[in-house]
């Protein structure tokens, strides 16, 4: 399959059309990122690697960081995590209120912020220090320990983070944060300011497309059962209330965050990165689900 020709291709088909939406405002960091940046990277499963345009620019992977903290937890705690989040799409956008009351405080999965945050307080009771523990999970995936949190993103958040503080604490109400909601914040806006470039970001996210799971040194990150849950969840919930939407016009797991950037992964083939920062209305790149969905018709790939 020649992909470096498709990629090609479809950057430049992309590029020459508008690029609509805009970038995420609310945190004051992204608003700062030149918004015509746009990149992509794929790795296939035999390590050969293709790509084009800023992909080795770094970006905040923002929720993208969700799907790692998440696999850290599972690999800790097991089948326990689902005692406190659930597994289902929530159908609302990723930073809602509104179920959490209906749910009494289990969100409805763990890619939603609620979620996110439950499996961010399961990772502070579980470490002492959080922060240094998930990196170096990043790292012992990656290989790369350049790879690291911006400092500077992270307070910009917290900063005005005022509906994430509120979903903390609601949550908090129905016992199911046990830490301070101050700490559990504090770790989930860092781990949300990772920084990766494209390349790093589908390197990172290989294994889950590996057929034994293995990162792009050849350790095996997860297993079977592990990667079975974790590519689903990506494909029913990665992004938020466009996640149906995701899966009929691209057709694979994956996930968004608001820097702009997706990770897609197609079992036993590849994973791609993609990173633009203008957002559409769901909070997902918008040429970034373009390009993918693209990418995906041109080389017929499914795992339908
Ligand atoms: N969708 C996202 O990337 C959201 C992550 C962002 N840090 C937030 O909590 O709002």
């Amino acid at each position: 399959m020649p992909y470096q020709q498709i990629i090609n291709d479809i950057y430049h088909q992309i590029k020459s059309g508008g690029n609509i939406g805009l970038a995420a405002s609310y945190i004051p960091e992204l608003d700062r990122v030149d918004d015509e940046r746009f990149g992509v990277h794929l790795i296939t499963c035999d390590r050969q690697e293709f790509g084009t345009g800023d992909r080795y620019v770094k970006f905040s992977i923002q929720s993208i960081a969700k799907v790692l903290s998440l696999c850290l937890a599972y690999k800790l705690l097991g089948a326990k995590v689902w005692e406190r989040v659930g597994v289902e799409p929530s159908g609302s956008s990723f930073n809602s209120l509104i179920q959490l009351e209906y749910d009494n405080g289990i969100p409805r999965n763990p890619f939603i912020n609620g979620g996110a945050l439950v499996v961010a307080d399961m990772l502070v009771s579980a470490f002492k220090e959080p922060e240094k523990e998930f990196l170096q999970f990043i790292h012992d995936i990656n290989g790369n320990t350049a790879i690291n949190y911006n400092k500077s993103i992270a307070e910009s958040e917290k900063a005005v983070g005022y509906r994430n503080i509120a979903i903390c604490n609601f949550i908090k109400s129905y016992n199911n944060i046990y830490n301070s909601p101050q700490r559990v914040l504090d770790f989930y806006f860092t781990m949300c300011s990772l920084q990766m470039t494209c390349q790093e970001l589908a390197q990172s996210f290989l294994f889950f497309a590996d057929d034994n799971f293995r990162n792009v040194h050849g350790q095996q990150i997860v297993n079977l059962s592990q990667a079975k849950r974790m590519n689903a969840l990506m494909q029913t919930c990665g992004f938020y209330d466009e996640s149906g939407e995701f899966s009929f016009t691209v057709g694979l797991p994956g996930k968004s965050g608001v820097g702009g950037g997706i990770i897609t992964i197609f079992p036993d083939k590849y994973s791609i990165a993609v990173w633009s920062p203008k957002l559409n209305t769901k909070g997902n790149s918008y040429r970034g689900i373009k390009f993918l969905e693209l990418f995906t018709t041109r080389t017929e790939s499914s795992i339908f």
